[in-house]
């Protein structure tokens, strides 16, 4: 069975459009225009059960919106949407028993009071049975390493701890899909780590479905074999990171550091004939040529039989570039 299943789906928001200057902003205090963005605009996929899905996008592509209208926060325009086998706006109890819910920026802990009374107070909500709460959360907070925290007021907490407790909270009555947004944001990398450890052993164990939000192309790396790409509302790539990184990373760049400093025209001569572009370093002396992987022995030899050099550094292309490319170009081509 699928996890998720979209199909045309679309949100559009009427906005206040203000006119500019003084007698603008009286004119609007009359009549108000008005503009519609159109935040998700017609996307279809499908999620199976178990998968670990990257969702990706720049900034105000629509992923929170998308995550919203999942998880039955926000109607949709239009389209059709089925999660959990669930319509999640319409069967909203039994919903959100299905489902688990982080967002990286808001709390589903209780300031004051203990991360344990906060648990037993969702606990209840969830209408989860001692026996199976007992069984299962002793897994997570062992998984986690919140033990020690169970006893303390969530304002007490460093961020990296209150994040533990917080996916603790949203996994209290098990649920086959769990949606993360921004989980990771502001951490340290150690907690990080953590978090990632926890959440391929969740899947592993339980077979929980995942849908991470993140501008984090490590967590994407660290855990999801497929990713889904979105720009403007809509989406660009849905596939599986290798072969996004097989396309669109080839190549390599090449950083030499030359004993004195050089101009471009001298290394376009020397590099004739092979494929390399040359671009300037940040200090006169540095020179990075960008090179299909196959090419780079031969550009470095060529360029170390001629030229005295301090230091060579090779770089593959990282994800995060990667992914970088892409939004500065707009789509994502055969
Ligand atoms: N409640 C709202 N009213 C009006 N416009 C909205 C509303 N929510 C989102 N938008 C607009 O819809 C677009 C998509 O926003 P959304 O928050 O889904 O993007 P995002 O990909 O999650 O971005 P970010 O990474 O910054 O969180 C943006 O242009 C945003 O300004």
């Amino acid at each position: 069975m699928n996890a998720i299943e979209v199909e045309e789906l679309r949100k559009e928001f009427k906005v206040h459009k203000s006119r500019s200057g003084l007698v603008g902003a009286f004119r609007d205090l009359w009549t108000r225009r008005y503009m519609t963005v159109r935040a998700v605009d017609g996307i279809s996929f499908t999620v199976k059960q178990g998968e670990m899905v990257g969702y990706i996008g720049e900034n105000g592509a629509g992923k929170s919106t998308t995550i919203k209208m999942l998880t039955g926060i926000l109607t949709p325009t239009s389209g059709r949407i089925i999660v959990n086998g669930m319509n999640p706006h319409k069967e909203r109890e039994k919903f959100v028993r299905t489902i688990g819910v982080v967002f990286g920026q808001r709390s589903q802990l209780w300031w004051d009071i203990a991360v344990q009374e906060s648990f037993r107070l969702l606990k209840k909500v969830y209408r989860v049975p001692d026996e199976q709460y007992a069984r299962h959360m002793s897994e997570v907070i062992e998984m986690l390493e919140i033990g020690p925290l169970l006893d303390k007021p969530v304002r007490k907490l460093s961020l990296g701890q209150r994040m533990r407790c917080e996916l603790a909270a949203a996994l209290i009555h098990n649920p086959p899909l769990l949606f993360l947004d921004e989980p990771t944001i502001g951490l340290d990398v150690l907690v990080k780590l953590n978090i990632r450890q926890f959440l391929k052993q969740l899947n592993e164990r339980y077979g929980t479905t995942i849908l991470l939000t993140t501008h984090d192309m490590s967590d994407i790396e660290a855990l999801c074999e497929r990713v889904i790409m979105l720009d403007e509302g809509k989406i660009i790539y849905d596939g599986s990171l290798e072969q996004l990184k097989e396309k669109w990373g080839q190549g390599k760049r090449v950083a030499f550091t030359f004993a004195e400093g050089k101009d471009a025209s001298i290394l376009q001569e020397l590099t004739a004939g092979l494929d390399v572009v040359w671009k300037k370093g940040e200090q006169s002396n540095v020179w990075v040529a960008h090179v299909p992987s196959g090419g780079v022995p031969e550009v470095v030899s060529r360029v170390a039989a001629r030229y005295a050099l301090q230091d060579i550094r090779i770089h593959e292309v990282s994800t995060e570039e990667i992914v970088r490319n892409i939004y500065e170009e707009g789509a994502v081509h055969g």
